[in-house]
C-alpha cells in the first residue's frame, strides 16, 4: 500500500532496465527480460489520445534510447521542441506527389533491375531461399535514388570494395556494440572489431561525400535542384540556410543516416512479412492478383493513380506490418500529468504523472484482440474502412511517421508488378501442414537491422503467364 501511493506498479524489477544498452545486449533471462519485458499501454484508443495530444503535452523523446541515430547527429526522429519543429520544418517539404510519382517511376525501373540482375528472366518458375536480401536490396535503393538522387544499381558497384549498401548494412546491424565498447577496442588485432570499425568509417567516407557533391551541385545548377526538391537537396540547401531553415553539418549527417534506415529497414520488412503471408494465404493472394488485373491495364506499368485504388493489396501490407510493426516500440517521457480516458476495464480517466517513462509496445498494441479479434491470423480486410492516415502502425499525432505515404507507393508498385508476374508459394517439409509451416516459419521474428521484422523465408515462385 505504501509503495502504491507513490505510484509504484507492482511486478519485477530487474537488475537493469530492459532499454539500457545492458539489459539489450546481455542475455536474456529470468534476470533479464531484456526486450522481452512484458511492455505496457497496449491500447489504440488510449495511445492515439497520448500521441494526439503530444503538440500539447511537450511529450519528450528520451534521448538515450535513440542513441544508435544520434551517435551521426541530431535528427528528425530524435529530436525534441523547438529543434524537433525545424528539422520537421526542412523535410516535411519533400514528401509531396512529385515524390510519390517519383517512387512510383524508380521502383518500376528497379523492378525490371532486378528480374534481369537476379537471373529470373525467361524463367517459369524459381525457388528462392532467403528471400528476405531482395526486399531489402530493392528499398534501400528506392530510398537512395528518390531521396537522396544517389544512382545506386541492383548490383553491387565495385567488387572488392565496400559498397554504400554493405556499410549501411553492417553499422545497423552493430549500432548496440559500437555504442558500448570504447574506441581503443578497434586497434586489437581482431578481424571482426576492424571490419566493424572499417564499415563505419566508410559509412561516414561516403555520407561526407555525398553531402560534399550535392553542394558543388547546387552552386554549379541551382536551378534544377531546388525545382527537383528531393529530400537530400533540401537538407543540403539548409546547411548553407540560418536560423529556423538551417542545419549544422553534423544535423545534415545525422538526418541522412536516419533516413538511409528509416526509409528502407522498415519498408523491406513490410514487404517481407506480405509476401510470406500470401505464399501461405493463397486466397488473399489470388484476391489481390484479381485486383491488380482489374485496376491496372495488361501489359502497362502500374501509375500513382491506379496503384491508390489497389485496396485489398494495401490492407495486405498494412495487416503484414501489424502482425509484426517494423517500429517495435515507440517511447516517450511524460513532462506534466496527463489524463487519459480509459474504456476498459471500466470506464476511467487515469493519470500519466509526470516524470514517468512511457513505453508504447506496438506487438502489444496491434494483438490486442479488443481492437483487432483473432490477432494471430492474416486478416487484411480489418483495414479495408481504415483512412489511411489513421493506419497505427506507422504511430499517431503529430510525430507520426513522415514516410508513411512514401512506403504505400513503394510497396502497393512493388506488390502490384511482383504479384501479376508471379504466383508465390510456400515449400512444405515433408509431412507438415500448412498451420504448422506458419508456425515454424512466420514465428520466428527479431531485429533486422535497427527494425522489427520477420525472419529468414524461403519462396517458391511460377511465372503466371507462362513464356511460350
Ligand atoms: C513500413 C514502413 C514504416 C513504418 C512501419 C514506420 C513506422 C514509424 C513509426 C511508428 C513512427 C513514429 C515513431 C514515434 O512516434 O516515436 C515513424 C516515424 C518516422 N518515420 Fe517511419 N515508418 C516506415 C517508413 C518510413 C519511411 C519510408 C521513411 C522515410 C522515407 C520514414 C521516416 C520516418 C521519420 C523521419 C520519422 C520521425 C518523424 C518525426 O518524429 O517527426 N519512415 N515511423
Amino acid at each position: 500500500a505504501a509503495l502504491r501511493s507513490v505510484n509504484y506498479i507492482p511486478g519485477m524489477r530487474p537488475p537493469f532496465s530492459p532499454l539500457s544498452l545492458f539489459g539489450a545486449i546481455l542475455p536474456t533471462s529470468w534476470w533479464n527480460p531484456g526486450l522481452n519485458w512484458p511492455w505496457e499501454l497496449r491500447k489504440t484508443d488510449v495511445v492515439k489520445q497520448l500521441l494526439g495530444n503530444e503538440g500539447k503535452t511537450h511529450l519528450v523523446k528520451p534521448e538515450e534510447l535513440t542513441s544508435a541515430l544520434l551517435l551521426w547527429g541530431d535528427n528528425l526522429v530524435s529530436a525534441n521542441g523547438e529543434m524537433w519543429k525545424r528539422h520537421r520544418r526542412i523535410l516535411a517539404p519533400t514528401f509531396t506527389p512529385t515524390t510519390y510519382s517519383l517512387v512510383v517511376k524508380e521502383t518500376i525501373a528497379t523492378y525490371k533491375e532486378m528480374i534481369i540482375n537476379e537471373n529470373w528472366d525467361g524463367k517459369d518458375s524459381l525457388f528462392i531461399s532467403g528471400f528476405n536480401r531482395i526486399p531489402l536490396r530493392f528499398a534501400l535503393i528506392i530510398i537512395a535514388r528518390c531521396g537522396f538522387g544517389l544512382p545506386m544499381s541492383w548490383t553491387e558497384e565495385q567488387p572488392g570494395t565496400m559498397s554504400f549498401g554493405e556499410a549501411l548494412a553492417v553499422v545497423s546491424e552493430t549500432a548496440i556494440p559500437r555504442l558500448i565498447l570504447p574506441n581503443w577496442v578497434y586497434k586489437l588485432p581482431i578481424k571482426k572489431l576492424k571490419d566493424l570499425d572499417r564499415a563505419w568509417a566508410t559509412l561516414a567516407k561516403f555520407m561526407h561525400e555525398f553531402v560534399d557533391t550535392r553542394r558543388q551541385d547546387i552552386a554549379n545548377d541551382r536551378e534544377t535542384f531546388v525545382q527537383r526538391g528531393d529530400l537530400f537537396t533540401r537538407l543540403v540547401e539548409a546547411y548553407d540556410g540560418e536560423g529556423k531553415l538551417g542545419l549544422e553539418e553534423q544535423e545534415v549527417i545525422g538526418n541522412t543516416f536516419t533516413f538511409m534506415f528509416a526509409g528502407h529497414e522498415t519498408t523491406a520488412c513490410g514487404l517481407n512479412a506480405t509476401l510470406g503471408f500470401l505464399a501461405i494465404y493463397q486466397e488473399e493472394q489470388e484476391k489481390a492478383y484479381r485486383e491488380i488485373l482489374d485496376t491496372i491495364p495488361a501489359g502497362e506499368d502500374p501509375t500513382i493513380e491506379n496503384i491508390t485504388k489497389l485496396r485489398h493489396v494495401l490492407a495486405c501490407f498494412n495487416e503484414a506490418l501489424r502482425i509484426y510493426p517494423a517500429g517495435v516500440m515507440l517511447t516517450r517521457d511524460v513532462p506534466v500529468d496527463i489524463p487519459l480516458k480509459v474504456a476498459r476495464p471500466v470506464e476511467k480517466t487515469i493519470v500519466l504523472k509526470a516524470g514517468s517513462r512511457m513505453i508504447i509496445d506496438m506487438v502489444g498494441i496491434h494483438h490486442n484482440p479488443h481492437t483487432f479479434p483473432n490477432p494471430d491470423k492474416f486478416i487484411p480486410s480489418r483495414w479495408y474502412e481504415v483512412p489511411e492516415h489513421d493506419v497505427s502502425i506507422f504511430g499517431a499525432g503529430p510525430r507520426a511517421c513522415i514516410g508513411r505515404k512514401f512506403s504505400h507507393t513503394e510497396a502497393l508498385t512493388f506488390l502490384a508488378l511482383f504479384l501479376r508476374e508471379w504466383k508465390i508459394d510456400i515449400v512444405l517439409a515433408e509431412g507438415e501442414s500448412r498451420e504448422v509451416y506458419e508456425e515454424r516459419v512466420m514465428g520466428k521474428a527479431g531485429r533486422v537491422g535497427l527494425a522489427f521484422g520477420v525472419g529468414e523465408i524461403s519462396l517458391k515462385l511460377t511465372r503466371r503467364v507462362a513464356l511460350s
